[in-house]
């Protein structure tokens, strides 16, 4: 397999500060993976995901996206249409005036023609379930819309990765299901999905698990392995998922989980 992202011993000191933000980060992601970071507020996690398309600089370390160096500034613009990020606050990543106008917006300069951008638009918002909302304008959209819109302007420019950076925090149950939906089609379809997010019940959706803590990673891999031993996120100051916690409940209560779960 090759990799796609790669951090190599990769340390991050902001200027403003003494001490490391990121203390020897190694991570190698492959296309296709749907990985999940969570971690306690301050771990690192968003200074992680910016050292991957290039918006931060490591202090120490290489860091290689798609086989290109992010401290060659010649690659910038192209390690950026390889990897696409959605922000939380999704407000500042609408510019256009409609939602075709905002979907349309990065596939200018690209290089393709006006069918592959028709093309494109009403594919992205098929999946996103935008078609109806594609003349109104953008900023009259509810909050999950908006982050559908956010998606949208990812989507149309076919990046290889696409990080998702606590994208689902501020949405309603519905659409955050619907996010999930939409993660997973981009996961079927080999589209390496990073995503971070605080909800520690997200992360059984994802082929591989990281857990930061302090600046560094402290668990990487499936994330049963993980659900397995609940004091690796204990350790690292998260609480296990509800399922895991009921479990060990259970299990310190003298009953059998297997007999619960056969019930
Ligand atoms: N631009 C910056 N300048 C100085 N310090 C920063 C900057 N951005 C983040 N930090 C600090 O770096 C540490 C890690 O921040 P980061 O945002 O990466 O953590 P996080 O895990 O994403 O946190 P959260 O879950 O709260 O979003 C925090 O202590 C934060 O205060």
């Amino acid at each position: 397999m090759n990799p796609i992202i790669s951090l190599k011993d990769v340390w991050l000191k902001y200027d403003s500060r003494q001490e490391w933000t990121l203390q020897g980060v190694n991570i190698t992601i492959y296309k296709g993976e749907w990985i999940t970071i969570i971690g306690a507020n301050g771990s690192g996690k968003s200074t992680l995901i910016r050292l991957m398309n290039g918006l931060l600089q490591p202090s120490v370390g290489e860091i290689t996206v798609c086989g290109m160096s992010v401290s060659d500034p010649n690659n910038l613009m192209d390690i950026r249409q390889n990897v696409g990020m959605v922000f939380q606050n999704v407000e500042n990543q609408i510019v256009g005036l409609t939602v075709e106008e905002d979907t349309r917006f990065g596939l200018h300069n690209i290089g393709i023609t006006m069918d592959e951008v028709e093309n494109r638009c009403r594919d992205v918002w098929e999946l996103l379930e935008i078609v109806d909302k594609k003349d109104n304008p953008s900023y009259c959209l509810s909050g999950g819309e908006k982050q559908k819109l956010a998606i949208a302007g990812i989507l149309v420019i076919q990046p290889e990765v696409i990080i998702f950076d606590e994208s689902t925090s501020m949405l309603d149950a519905k659409c955050t299901q619907q996010m999930h939906k939409v993660m997973y089609e981009l996961y079927r379809k080999h589209c390496t999905i990073i995503q971070v997010t605080n909800d520690v019940e997200e992360i059984l959706n994802c082929s591989r698990l990281v857990i930061m803590h302090k600046g560094s990673i402290r668990f990487d891999g499936p994330p049963l392995e993980a659900t397995n031993e609940s004091s690796i996120f204990t350790n690292c100051c998260l609480l296990p998922p509800f399922s895991v916690r009921m479990r060990d409940i259970v299990a310190n209560c003298g009953a059998r989980w297997l007999d619960l779960v056969s019930l």
